[in-house]
């Protein structure tokens, strides 16, 4: 079908925290078996597809982009071919991301970018792809791709794009220490390899299956900061630590400032912090943009990948 059907469809799709992360053995195709909590908070990316004869992509927004590749091997344009070639779409698609979750920081903001054009562009060509046809494209662009569509709060396991919704209720309010570094996912988690060979003590040995602590599902469907904080975990924050140990000062500073605890998100250097309410979490922002760290708030649970009106 090659029925281009608008002029031009913008989504959004937003970055995520992981509130809990245990990072079990490496499974045969090569990638780790965890059990996490995802979080959906409210810095986004904002994709623009208009109609093309080929596929490419434009960077704007708060966040450097110059290391992004524009071409093939960017997600967002693997995203398009890839929905392309599943759906017989002959046509291509101009990209423009206005980008905000910093890139290679742990947020998902690549996978967010993927998740937002396979929406983009499904509304774009009018290629009416089913939800479960999406998820599958997008689990094959990566393990964080499915949560950028679903958002929300779920558990992931497996690669970490076999999800579950899970009941969540209010609002929780972050500060985000921005890194103005990135790290490499595959490298933190060979560093976590590594850490285990050497016994680090707080990180579960990898024969034992992950699961998501019962702790951390009531304190979401509690919607209670305080007890979600006392379970915030993640097995790659030592490895992140080890590699950037900035991180280590970052994360002192934060909970020195109010925070009711800190904590990497996903494989880092993202420090992000939970507050009480929005008054300590306005209060740590300044605190932290005080020592020269560039601190959002953000709220979390907030939606997956959707179309917004213009
Ligand atoms: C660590 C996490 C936590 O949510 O997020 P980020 O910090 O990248 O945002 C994810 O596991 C990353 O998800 P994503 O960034 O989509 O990963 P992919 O592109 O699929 O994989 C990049 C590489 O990470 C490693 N990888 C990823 C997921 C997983 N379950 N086991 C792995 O070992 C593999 O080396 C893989 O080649
Ligand atoms: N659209 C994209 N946005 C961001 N990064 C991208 C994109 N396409 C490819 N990449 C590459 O993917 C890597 C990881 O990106 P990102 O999703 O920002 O980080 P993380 O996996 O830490 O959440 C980066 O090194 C980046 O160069």
């Amino acid at each position: 079908m090659n029925s281009s059907s608008a002029e031009m469809v913008h989504v959004r799709a937003p970055g995520k925290i992981n509130v809990f992360m245990r990072v079990g053995a490496v499974m045969d195709d090569g990638y780790h078996d965890v059990a996490t909590a995802y979080q959906a908070v409210s810095l986004y990316e904002d994709v623009r597809a208009y109609p093309a004869d080929d596929f490419s992509v434009e960077f704007t927004g708060s966040v450097d982009t110059s290391d992004v590749p524009t071409d093939g091997t960017n997600l967002a344009i693997k995203a398009a071919r890839m929905l392309a070639r599943k759906t017989g779409y002959t046509g291509g698609v101009r990209l423009e991301i206005d980008k905000h979750v910093p890139v290679a920081g742990g947020m998902g903001g690549g996978s967010a970018d993927a998740a937002a054009t396979l929406v983009a562009c499904d509304a774009l060509w009018g290629t009416e792809a089913s939800k479960d046809d999406l998820h599958a494209l997008a689990a094959r662009l990566g393990a964080d791709v499915p949560f950028a569509l679903l958002g929300g709060t779920a558990i992931g396991t497996g690669r970490g794009d076999r999800l579950s919704p899970a009941l969540a209720i209010g609002q929780f309010q972050w500060v985000l220490a921005l890194p103005d570094s990135q790290l490499s996912t595959p490298t933190v988690y060979t560093e976590l390899d590594r850490h285990r060979e050497r016994h680090l003590r707080d990180i579960a040995p990898a024969q034992v299956k992950p699961s998501v602590d019962t702790a951390v599902l009531q304190a979401l469907r509690a919607g209670d900061p305080h007890m979600l904080a006392e379970s915030l975990t993640n097995d790659l924050q030592a490895p992140a630590i080890h590699l950037a140990p900035e991180i280590g000062e970052v994360l002192e500073l934060g909970e020195m400032n109010g925070a009711l605890a800190g904590i990497v998100s996903g494989s880092g250097p993202t420090v992000a912090f939970l507050t009480a309410d929005l008054d300590s979490a306005l209060d740590l922002q300044i605190a932290l943009s005080a020592s020269r760290l560039t601190a959002v708030r953000a709220t979390g649970p907030v939606h997956g990948a959707r179309i917004i009106g213009d």
